[in-house]
């Protein structure tokens, strides 16, 4: 196990490359499943969620070649198994997007219950809906999810909620199911779209992704494809947290500004200077931030991935701010951590009411979770003095690289292996 020792203080300069997005990784590659032939796919984020998507599909018999560090070919043609492995299938929320993309191929599949994030309940009842719907026979028993159909049908789909999971999930289903599939009320994320995109370079046909309906008319085979992941928007608005609150300029390559949007407004409200070209972005800022309103929703609204990042950032600024978690019901369980470092925080249900400090203190912090990790990193590149965080392979799950990434821009920060008797000793 590791932790990051962190000296806060140092102001980051310099570029910084982001990679691609988990979130669209974590579906594209069980997608792979639907292709039964060769696809190759580019700008794979170096992170534990996709080496652990990779090796289900490995288990699941796909051939799977590294072409570099981030382009994996992988051949699905002679996969022959439908069953995903507990032991993986519970280590990330995104593995329940292999029930949809081996229903679609095989008209089987059984998946744990998914891990990830603890955020609060995190239910599957509308991805279930969709499958049902498409014809699909579902049990949830002694927490294995099992789907089963002798033929998927296009069908009319209306989610209760807007569901980025249930979205990409109903979409694998759908595109080789027969006749027309309409998704209605869907997420309408980067990740949806680039899902859609995806599946089209594999032969499907799906119109309206980016969109609240998705129409997709069911094909009867599809084939290998090349194709690269888009960049991933939230460890770009990561970056641009820890350079906004050390006041530094930081330049991040290979973005895409439009889906930063959401993102670069708060930051611009805030007072951060943002310059924005093709496919990179200029932070700076130079001033003490201004407090904001915020309140997480679905795509376009702000990101709740970015939550944690932002309340960090407010935690120093000159005033009140209101952060309302929309999505989840258990976001702000980081707070307590801050609040260590000399935060003023109040949470009451999904409302944190922050009251800006000038200075936040160094402290013993543990990640909670993938961005609350990723905040306690932020909060201790601003700190005055030495924090130590522990629990970092929440953090690993979601960011390649980052304490290189954060050396690179000048922060002074570093693996620490622990020793495995001292583990012993604080169980
Ligand atoms: C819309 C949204 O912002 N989704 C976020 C959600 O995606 P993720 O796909 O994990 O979650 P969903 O989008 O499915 O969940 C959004 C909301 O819908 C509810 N729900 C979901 C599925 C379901 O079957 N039934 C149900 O009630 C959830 O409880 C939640 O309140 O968390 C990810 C990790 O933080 C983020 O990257 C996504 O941006
Ligand atoms: C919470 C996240 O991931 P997951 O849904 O995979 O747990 C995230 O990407 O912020």
């Amino acid at each position: 196990m590791e932790k990051f020792v962190i000296r806060g203080g140092n102001p980051l300069t310099g570029d910084v490359t982001i990679g691609g997005a988990k979130n669209a990784a974590v579906a594209i590659l069980p997608a792979t499943i639907l292709a039964a032939g060769k696809c190759i796919i580019e700008n794979l984020p170096c992170i534990s969620d996709v080496m652990a998507s990779l090796q289900i599909l490995s288990e699941l018999g796909a051939s799977i070649r590294m072409i570099s560090k981030s382009t994996y070919e992988i051949d699905t043609s002679h996969l022959d198994c439908t069953e995903v492995s507990n032991e993986l299938s519970r280590q990330m929320r995104a593995s329940y997007y292999f029930l949809g993309a081996l229903l679609g191929r095989f008209g089987s599949a059984q998946v744990a219950m998914p891990g990830g994030c603890n955020l609060g309940p995190r239910p599957i009842d509308q991805h279930l809906k969709a499958f049902t719907a498409l014809g699909a026979e579902d049990s949830v028993e002694y927490g294995m999810i099992r789907v089963s159909a002798d033929k998927l049908t296009g069908s009319h789909i209306f989610f209760d909620t807007v569901s980025v999971g249930a979205t990409m999930n109903a979409m694998l289903a759908a595109v080789m199911a027969d006749g027309l599939t309409i998704l209605e009320n869907v997420a309408r994320e980067p990740h949806v779209v680039d899902l859609a995109n995806c599946l089209n370079m594999m032969g499907a046909d799906v119109h309206g992704a980016g969109t609240d309906v998705i129409k997709i008319r069911g094909v009867g085979s599809m084939h290998g494809c090349s194709y690269s992941i888009i960049p991933d928007q939230i460890e770009a608005g990561s970056y641009m947290a820890a350079a906004a609150i050390t006041r530094g300029d930081v330049t991040l390559h290979n973005i895409i500004p439009k889906h930063l949007e959401p993102i670069t407004a708060k930051m611009r409200a805030a007072g951060c200077v943002i310059e924005e070209y093709d496919e990179s972005l200029r932070i700076s800022c130079h001033q003490r931030l201004k407090p904001l309103k915020i309140k997480t929703m679905p795509h376009p609204g702000f990101p709740t991935d970015m939550q944690p990042l932002m309340t960090v950032l407010l935690s120093v600024a000159d005033g009140t701010s209101i952060v309302t978690e929309g999505i989840w019901e258990n976001r702000f369980r980081y707070v307590d951590e801050l609040i260590r470092m000399g935060a003023n925080i109040q949470v009451d249900g999904q409302v944190a009411v922050v009251e800006g400090v000038e200075q936040l203190h160094p402290a013993p912090l543990r990640a909670l979770d993938l961005r609350a990790g990723a905040a306690m990193v932020v909060a201790a590149l601003a700190a005055d003095g030495v924090s130590e965080i522990d629990e970092t392979s929440h953090i690993e799950r979601g960011y390649e690289n980052i304490v290189e990434k954060l050396q690179a821009l000048g922060a002074d920060i570093r693996r620490v292996e622990i020793p495995v008797n001292t583990i012993t000793r604080a169980m």
